[in-house]
């Protein structure tokens, strides 16, 4: 699929291809509204959902942590206009910092974030807005507890997943995670065309995560979202291996149709 896609061979042309892969994903965000609605594909409504799991999720991971006086900081990855980091990450995280790609996404996220002082005595904010794609970021070094990563790394080819992945570690404090949030295809993938986006599935993930040097330390899946969209999982993800890997994926949905296929 990628030979077809970005070519492979002369590397010159694979390279013009690949710039042109992104080229088009980016250009199908730009024409999008820059609110909630637009960056979850009219599907709005589920932001509430969403970001209940995912707080679930990040309170397990990060447990006493989060109890402890801890100055914690996170990267919200492909940020869109700052929904998880405004619904989210603010709500646990001392700064944030946001990567997006899309200016006017990036700019409204400004805009939005700006008066977003959360549940502790002292305001919780938002602090770097970089206008970047993820295969073209590398974060500051020692700086994050958590990199989160939701509904945006299909945009990224293999090899730029892996090399961001690799890139991304220095950016973790010690005992830092990623977090990643994504759909799931059954089998194999599912390339979707008007995005310019690929929907893997979680053996694909893994061999992924595995070729990025990355211990898999928790993995959750999603409850609650409508049933003809993709299935979700939650990944916690750590550069060192974990004592014990924990797996609360045991629920099943009973029937899934997907979204884009
Ligand atoms: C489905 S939206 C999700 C936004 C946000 N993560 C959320 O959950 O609200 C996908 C986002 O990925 C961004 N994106 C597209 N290509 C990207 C790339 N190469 N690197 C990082 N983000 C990208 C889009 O601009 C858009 O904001």
């Amino acid at each position: 699929m990628w030979a077809e896609e970005i070519g492979e061979g002369e590397a010159a042309e694979a390279q013009y291809r690949t710039k042109e892969w992104y080229n088009k994903g980016v250009g199908f965000w730009e024409k999008v509204e820059a609110s909630v609605d637009g960056v979850l594909g009219g599907y709005g409504h589920v932001n509430g959902r969403d970001v209940k799991d995912s707080n679930e999720f990040l309170v397990d991971i990060l447990g006493e942590r989060l109890t402890q006086n801890r100055h914690l900081v996170a990267l919200d990855c492909g940020a869109g206009v700052g929904r998880v980091t405004k619904n989210l990450l603010l709500k646990h995280f001392q700064e944030v910092d946001l990567v997006e790609p899309v200016s006017h996404f990036i700019e409204s996220a400004r805009e939005n974030l700006k008066v977003c002082g959360q549940s502790k005595s002292v305001a919780n904010h938002a602090v770097n807005f970089y206008c970047i794609p993820l295969q073209e970021f590398t974060p500051e070094e020692g700086r994050y507890d958590v990199i989160w990563i939701q509904w945006c790394i299909g945009h990224l080819t293999d090899a730029d997943f892996v090399a961001f992945f690799n890139r991304a570690k220095v950016g973790l404090k010690p005992e830092g995670f990623f977090v990643l949030k994504e759909n799931v295809a059954r089998n194999g993938f599912v390339l979707d065309k008007e995005d310019h986006s690929v929907t893997r599935s979680d053996t694909y993930f893994r061999d992924l995560f595995k070729q990025a040097g990355l211990y898999l330390y928790k993995i959750k899946a999603q409850k609650g979202f409508p049933q003809e969209l993709f299935p979700v999982k939650m990944y916690a993800l750590t550069t060192e291996p974990p004592a014990i890997m924990q797996d609360v994926s045991h629920e099943r949905r009973s029937k899934r149709r997907t979204k884009k296929s």
